[in-house]
């Protein structure tokens, strides 16, 4: 019976694949015409060339990364329908549809049905494909009265999921399409306005759901997010690497991945810096101390300021200072376009004086049109105006508040000598992640420099102008190629080919996709933002995201008892009532699909040690082998770790190993062990063997891991045990812990 299933499907499976080779072929042969095509010389036979390549090309790329897996599913449902669900819809040339893509509202209950709730599914099928071959259909019947006679006798049951978590890690994080589960198929199809926080224990796939739901939102809403885009936010470089693939191979790329370091453009903050520094700067207080710091540089003089321009004696009395700074701020304009306005009045003061000198008499309109002129562009009263406003940039501030213990000590009273000193460092010092949310603060309150201005609105306006003209443009070009039947276009790709012409128009002579034009613009507003190991952000990091979105419309996931920063988030509600209040809501991850259950055992203990009121996620499944905790003397510790690396090469084959130890002992580490690759390492992810602390292992998986020093672990910081707990999470089949010393009480259970 099974053979006979499994050939029903494979025809099916075929037919698939011809489809997909026709449309690709279609597609290639379009994309060769257009570009054999002699260009006639203009820019707009280019543009139209180019949008055409771009939409060819991509129908191409999207074709082919969908080569893998292409249908993975079936479900039938009570009326007798069938649908084929896989990771694009495809339809035959009479319109019938071959595969359904797994975003659309019909797919859903692939994801949702149960038994118990069978929304008129009576089976789901899982197929396994090995390349364009079927090799396995599993069944789940979820509504058995439903079945005809002939259909029970044809049941087979295995769990595809079990099959998918079991294979070694490849160092890189796949999708998972075929395999989502009711809970997850939740958050990931929830609607896009609003902040959705997910809450979920180590490997309840909060990484992987965040990214489907990014797929899902972009083909679902993709009108208003292709034009705003989508920003990821993860929390280091690394993990970025890791999860880069997820989204391509789902075919979308339109995405900003990011760190929080990344996120102030023409900044790239990657410098270390120690926890106590981040603490300090990741306090919400940091918000009025960059504001003291720009009053700082707001200055009414002490005394008096005499000087000369043109024979006339000029005097800048305390008072008439204080004056215009008033005026300047009475607006609440950011510190340089107020500038603007403390410039007039100081101006208007001097010549008033060199007006009263000559004699009101004496002087017209046009001539106090000249005395102004002059006195601006006076080297000396420059020099003043410099010194008791400048003009500054958020670079120059924030170095600077940093750099200047006086300065800092009149912005930030509140912190104690020892803390500014934690975070005081020389003037040009590299920036570190935690400087670029002050960075933004500051932008907020500086504003840009007049000549950015300037050029900036001549841009805007001129861009105005082009969009217009593209537009008219790109409605001709889409005429012109339908009528001469040049392409073979179907009537829903019209619109989208008019919006292609202009855009690349556009892009021809500001050659930059939105995933690059938002990287490039510090006020770029998106249309939904996605942060992963959300509890690490710190105070001042949710300040700067919540201006790249205002709308609010987010999705969050993480898992409070992981976090490792003490600047990280205790509570969801104490993040999220102050930033979008009555606008979010929480749902939960409880199943693990990452770590076996004899593991767990071992995490749930350091959990318990945590806090006894949390409870570990539940695996979904056992191991093959138990965790092993060990101790050995300091002496011979280096030694018996190399030990239990090569014992743990020999298990896991092909497969990804991480010794995970604390961050002070990973250089001396890296040196006694050749073969381990370290996190700054960018082959670290393709490494048979990584060394990490459990900062830089956090959201990644192997297939074994080895725990070298847990006491050191859970001493190096304030949140060491949940450290502890990140690294014990990380393993899909085995673990080993190696204790320099006694093996602290925290860890039970496995072979000791
Ligand atoms: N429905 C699923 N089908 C197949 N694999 C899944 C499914 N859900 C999760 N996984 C796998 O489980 C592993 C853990 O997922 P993920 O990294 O997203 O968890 P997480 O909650 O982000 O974990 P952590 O908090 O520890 O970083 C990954 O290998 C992921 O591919």
């Amino acid at each position: 019976m099974l053979a006979q299933e499994i050939g029903e499907e494979q025809e099916h499976v075929t037919a698939m694949y011809e489809r997909l080779d026709v449309l690709r072929e279609r597609a290639r042969g379009e994309l060769d015409r257009v570009q054999g095509e002699a260009t006639v010389g203009n820019l707009q036979a280019y543009s139209e060339r180019e949008s055409f390549t771009q939409h060819f090309s991509g129908r191409v790329h999207q074709l082919s990364a969908v080569e893998r897996g292409l249908c993975f599913g079936r479900i039938d449902e009570t009326g007798g329908e069938r649908f084929h669900i896989g990771r694009i819809g495809l339809f035959d040339e009479e319109y019938e549809a071959l595969l359904v893509d797994w975003r659309t509202p019909l797919a859903q209950s692939f994801y949702r049905a149960t038994p118990a709730a069978p929304l008129g599914v009576t089976r789901r099928r899982h197929i396994r494909l090995h390349g364009r071959t079927v090799v396995g259909v599993d069944d789940d019947v979820l509504d058995l009265d439903a079945l005809g006679a002939a259909d029970r006798s044809t049941l087979i049951g295995e769990a595809a999921l079990l099959s998918s978590l079991g294979a070694n890690r490849t160092g890189r994080m796949n999708e998972i399409v075929a395999t989502i589960q009711t809970e997850q198929d939740e958050i990931i199809r929830a609607e896009l306005p609003g902040v959705l926080v997910v809450q979920g224990g180590p490997g309840t796939g909060k990484t992987v759901v965040a990214l489907h739901r990014a797929a899902y939102l972009l083909y679902t809403h993709r009108d208003q997010l292709a034009r705003t885009g989508v920003l990821v936010v993860g929390p280091n470089p690394t993990f970025l690497r890791y999860i880069d693939q997820v989204l391509p191979s789902l075919g979308e790329t339109d995405v900003v991945l990011a760190t929080v370091g990344e996120l102030y453009p023409g900044i790239a903050a990657t410098a270390p810096e120690s926890a106590e520094a981040t603490r300090i700067k990741g306090d919400l207080a940091m918000a009025e101390v960059v504001e003291r710091a720009v009053q700082g540089f707001q200055r009414v003089p002490e005394a008096t300021i005499r000087f000369k321009v043109d024979q006339h004696e000029l005097a800048l009395r305390p008072s008439a200072v204080r004056k215009a700074k008033e005026k300047a701020l009475d607006a609440g304009e950011p510190h340089n376009p107020a500038r603007r306005v403390f410039v007039r009045r100081i101006i208007t003061v001097l010549t008033n004086q060199i007006v009263d000198t000559i004699g009101r008499q004496y002087v017209g309109a046009e001539d106090v049109e000249d005395l102004r002129k002059e006195l601006i562009e006076d080297d000396r009263v420059q020099a003043i105006l410099d010194h008791l406003w400048p003009e500054l940039t958020p670079q120059l501030l924030v170095s600077v508040l940093l750099s200047s213990p006086e300065r800092l000590a009149a912005a930030a009273p509140h912190l104690t000598d020892a803390e500014r000193a934690a975070i005081r460092r020389p003037i040009d010092a590299p920036w570190t992640p935690s400087d670029v949310p002050l960075l933004d603060e500051a932008a907020e309150l500086i504003g840009e420099l007049d000549a950015d201005v300037a050029a900036r609105r001549q841009q805007a306006a001129a861009a105005a102008a082009e969009s217009a003209d593209t537009w008219k443009y790109a409605r001709e070009v889409v005429q012109v190629q339908l009528e001469s039947e040049n392409v073979v276009v179907m009537p829903w790709e019209i619109e989208q080919f008019a919006e292609l012409v202009h855009r690349r128009t556009e892009l021809i002579e500001k050659p930059v996709t939105v995933a690059e034009r938002a990287a490039s613009d510090r006020g770029w507003v998106f249309g939904h933002v996605i942060v992963d190991e959300a509890q690490e952000l710190t105070a001042m990091d949710w300040r700067l995201l919540m201006r790249r979105c205002p709308r609010r419309s987010m999705t969050l996931v993480g898992d409070i008892a992981q976090t490792g920063s003490d600047a990280g988030v205790r509570s969801w509600a104490e993040v999220l009532d102050r930033y979008a209040p009555r606008r979010w809501r929480a749902a939960e991850l409880t199943v693990n699909y990452r770590t076996p259950t004899e593991i767990m055992t071992v995490a749930a203990g350091v959990l318990t040690a945590i806090d006894p009121l949390l409870t570990a996620p539940t695996s979904v499944r056992a191991g093959n082998s138990a965790p092993w905790l060990r101790s050995t003397r300091s002496e011979d510790f280096t030694e018996t770790l190399l030990a239990a690396i090569e014992s743990e090469r020999a298990a896991v084959g092909d497969g990804r190993i991480a010794v995970i130890a604390p961050a002070s002992r990973t250089a001396a580490l890296a040196a006694a062990l050749p073969t381990v690759a370290e996190s700054n390492d960018p082959a670290i992810l393709e490494a048979p063997v990584a060394l990490l602390d459990p900062s830089a292992a956090k959201g990644l998986e192997f297939d074994a891991v080895l725990i070298a020093d847990p006491a050191g672990i859970i001493a190096e910081s304030p949140r060491g045990l949940s450290d502890l707990y990140v690294a014990a999470t990380r393993a899909t089949k085995r673990l080993g812990v190696l204790a320099d010393g006694v093996l602290p009480d925290v860890l039970i259970g496995g072979e000791q």
